[in-house]
């Protein structure tokens, strides 16, 4: 275990077509640095973003080809890989939206099913979003430990509720997302600072981008922010990634400064 970790942001423009989203992270995995262990976070929907015929694509637990694909990325570049979300059903009439943590070995480490769903009325072309017709809520939240941190996993909406982030007590949280345009502009950043703030923990949220084939728009801006809620790195609307080096010393030093998690009253 060492004192340090790096992680890497990636901010793509997901369409409809698997093998063209797959294949273009691949050609991003190409361009990563060097140096392992390496953490990479994919926005919600990184594999398939829509449906032309409005059946989504979905995935049963364990078998499915962007579930292999994770398996087989995450092993072939020594990755521990986060795949921002997927549709995982059991039946046929919902999915739930779940984030997955794959390790360097290709293994599966962790499923999150997204918590809050995002049922919303705002002054976008879509207008109405009713992702609970498609979608089940999640019933629990999850943590991971990656190599000595804890890592606290969440996506999108979920980034509205602050007592999700509160109880993982995480050194890392995760923020795969699909915010759009409008809220992202209003919202993101100041939600994110936050979230960092009063958890006194790095934040890596990785977002989708522009404007997609089915006439949504996402925010981009994705960014990785330090425990003192200070944005560390960050990308503006172009499609690419941000890496940066956490460290537990930074943790420590930010908590034993203002020592607010230990002045907590439930
Ligand atoms: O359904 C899909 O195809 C992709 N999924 C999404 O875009 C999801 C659910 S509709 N979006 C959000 O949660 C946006 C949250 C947000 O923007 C906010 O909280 O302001």
């Amino acid at each position: 275990m060492t004192d340090q970790l790096d992680v890497v942001a990636i901010q793509s423009c997901s369409g409809f077509s698997i093998e063209h989203n797959l294949a273009w992270y691949e050609s991003q995995f190409e361009q990563l640095p060097r140096i392992r262990p390496l953490v990479v976070v994919m926005p919600e929907c990184f594999a398939v973003f829509g449906a032309p015929t409005g059946q989504p694509y979905r995935e049963q637990s364990g078998k499915g080809h962007v579930q292999d694909w994770l398996a087989k990325m995450a092993k072939l570049h020594e990755l521990w890989l986060i795949g921002g979300s997927l549709p995982i059903a059991e039946d046929d009439k919902k999915h739930y939206q779940a984030c997955l943590v794959y390790g360097p070995s290709g293994m599966q480490a962790a499923r999150y099913d997204k918590r809050h769903l995002f049922d919303v009325n705002i002054s976008d072309s879509t207008g109405s979003y009713r992702e609970s017709d498609t979608t089940y809520p999640g019933q629990s939240s999850v943590t991971v430990t990656i190599e000595g941190f804890k890592v606290g996993l969440s996506i999108c909406y979920d980034l509205r509720f602050p007592e999700h982030f509160r109880g993982l007590n995480a050194d890392v949280l995760v923020v795969p997302a699909a915010f759009t345009a409008i809220t992202g502009e209003a919202h993101w950043q100041p939600l994110l600072q936050a979230r960092a703030i009063e958890n006194q923990c790095y934040v890596v949220a990785a977002n989708q981008s522009g404007t997609h084939e089915n006439g949504r728009e996402t925010w981009g801006h994705s960014m990785i922010l330090d425990p003192w809620g200070q944005v560390s790195g960050q990308l503006d609307t172009q499609l690419g990634m941000i890496h940066q080096t956490l460290s537990k010393a930074r943790l420590a030093q930010v908590r034993a400064s203002i020592p607010a998690l230990s002045h907590k009253r439930s």
